[in-house]
């Protein structure tokens, strides 16, 4: 598949800082890319330079193979954009935002096409509310609404869930998943590794102005290390035993009647580890198998930032 968005060698300073040093990546049509990083990162200044409303210093990014800033007019008619400040008028009600921003994007029968979305995104019951009155949640869903005005392929979210209870941010997701099973590509920002788990094809580490690591969610977690098996054992004494007795799986001790090794075939290494224990007469009293999260690659590549 190829890609429908590429970064290439990108560079952004303000005056004297360099926020982002030398960014290339690509996102294939019709998947979910998220971009990782810690605050201040260079997330959002990414993607102002990624949407033309900021010039990159040096590099390139192309939208279906043109070049943003030679194309915006063009490219623009490609994609919505929804930033982290919310982009919908407090005093106007859901209905009267998503009516005004249809009419400026030209749609066909304005009307028709927010009563749509607003049904779409669970807030009919709410359409002639004013937005102040809004909930985090029902102001979110406007947005993504607002941002799907005109039906564009392409989405750029800037922190879509910041802020949401975790209710309203599972709600958010399968929604941004609905999105991308009707064929649309979506770039996002988050500082939620969880979220970047759950939603993303690829995810982008963004860190001292660089991507540092990218891959699947999948891969992602492979460079924070393997699974490891951990044991617990009724007494130390025990506990020691079984450290003698496992030597060749290379057990590290947790704590003193802990036990815990890397597990390279799942299902093998369990019943062998715990084949040789019983034979040895010191069965643990309870195993469990931990896998390493996003969390732990995120604290392992953040680290010199933090
Ligand atoms: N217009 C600007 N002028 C000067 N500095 C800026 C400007 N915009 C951003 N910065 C600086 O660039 C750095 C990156 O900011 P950016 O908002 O891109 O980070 P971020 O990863 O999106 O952070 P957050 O997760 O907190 O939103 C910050 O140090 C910020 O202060």
């Amino acid at each position: 598949m190829e890609a429908i968005i590429t970064v290439s060698h990108v560079q952004k300073r303000f005056k004297q800082q360099v926020v982002l040093e030398d960014v290339s990546l690509n996102v294939t049509a019709g998947t979910i890319y998220a971009l990782l990083g810690a605050n201040g990162a260079g997330k959002s200044t990414l993607l102002k330079i990624m949407t033309g409303l900021l010039a990159g210093d040096q590099g390139q990014v192309t939208i279906n193979q043109l070049p943003v800033t030679e194309n915006l007019l063009q490219v623009q008619r490609l994609f919505s954009f929804s930033a982290q400040a919310a982009t919908v008028d407090d005093v106007l009600s859901g209905y009267e935002n998503l009516v005004l921003i249809a009419r400026l994007r030209h749609v066909g029968q304005p009307k028709a096409a927010a009563k749509a979305l607003l049904k779409q995104f669970d807030l009919l019951q709410a359409k002639d509310k004013r937005v102040a009155d809004y909930s985090g949640g029902m102001r979110r869903r406007l947005d993504l609404a607002m941002s799907l005005v005109g039906d564009p392929e392409i989405l750029f979210l800037d922190e879509p869930t910041t802020g949401l209870d975790p209710t309203s941010r599972e709600a958010l997701w399968r929604t941004i998943q609905t999105l991308k099973a009707q064929g649309k590509t979506i770039f996002l920002t988050t500082q939620y590794l969880e979220e970047a788990d759950q939603l993303a094809d690829n995810i982008g580490f963004l860190r001292d102005g660089q991507i540092v690591a990218t891959g699947t969610p999948a891969a992602m977690k492979r460079l924070a290390g393997t699974d490891q098996l951990e044991l617990l054992f009724a007494t130390a004494a025990l506990c020691q035993q079984a450290r003698l007795v496992l030597d060749e799986f290379k057990p590290k001790m947790v704590d003193t009647t802990g036990l815990s090794m890397p597990l390279t075939e799942m299902v093998q290494t369990t019943s062998a580890v715990l084949t040789a224990l019983a034979a040895a007469d010191c069965p643990p009293v309870t195993f469990k198998v931990v896998t390493p999260t996003l969390d732990d690659v995120f604290r392992k590549l953040t680290k010199a930032v933090s």
